[in-house]
C-alpha cells in the first residue's frame, strides 16, 4: 500500500503529534509511506488533487491538521471547506482519504485529540485509511 500523509503544520507541534499517531498505524501495516506538508488545512485538499493527477498511484490520503477557533467566521470557513473539499475528492474522485484534521475551541482540545496515546485522532484517519483500502478490496474480488 502507497499511502500518503499531507499535513498541515499551522500549528507544528499539535501537527507533529497527529503525525506520529498516524504513522505509528501505517507502519505497523507495512504500508509506503509519503509525507508532505502543507502551510494550513485549505491546501490540503489540492495537495491531494495534485498527487492524484501525477504518477505516483496513491492507494489512500492521511490528511492532518488543526484548526482552532479564533476571534472571527474565518474559522468555520477553514473547518467547513477543508473537510467539503475532503470529501467531494473522495466522493467525486473514488479516494481513500481519512479525514485527520481536528477542529477544537482551544489548544487543550487539540493536544487530547493529537496526542496518540489520548484520542489519538491521527491514527485513527491512519486506520480509517487502510480499513477502506481492505474494503475496496474486497468490493473488487469477484462474487463467490
Ligand atoms: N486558522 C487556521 C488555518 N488557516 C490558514 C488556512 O488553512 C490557509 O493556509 C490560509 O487561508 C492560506 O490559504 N489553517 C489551519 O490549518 N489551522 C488554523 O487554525
Ligand atoms: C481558524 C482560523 O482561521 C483562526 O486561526 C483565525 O483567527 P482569527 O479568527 O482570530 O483571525
Amino acid at each position: 500500500m502507497n499511502i500518503l500523509v499531507i499535513e498541515a503544520r499551522y500549528y507544528k507541534g499539535v501537527s507533529d503529534a497527529l503525525l506520529e499517531g498516524a504513522l505509528a498505524v501505517l507502519q505497523e501495516a507495512g504500508a509506503s509511506i509519503t509525507k508532505l506538508t502543507v502551510p494550513g488545512a485549505l491546501e490540503i485538499p489540492h495537495a491531494i488533487a495534485y498527487a492524484e493527477a501525477g504518477s505516483q498511484n496513491f492507494d489512500g490520503y492521511v490528511a492532518l491538521g488543526c484548526v482552532i477557533r479564533g476571534e472571527t467566521t474565518h474559522y468555520d470557513y477553514v473547518c467547513q471547506e477543508s473537510a467539503r473539499a475532503l470529501m467531494d475528492l473522495a466522493v467525486d474522485k473514488a479516494l481513500v482519504i481519512g479525514n485527520g484534521i481536528i477542529t477544537v475551541e482551544n489548544e487543550d482540545q487539540a493536544w487530547a485529540r493529537a496526542k496518540s496515546n489520548q484520542k489519538d485522532k491521527g491514527g485513527f484517519a491512519a486506520n480509517a485509511v487502510l480499513e477502506m483500502i481492505r474494503i475496496r478490496t474486497a468490493l473488487s474480488e469477484p462474487a463467490t
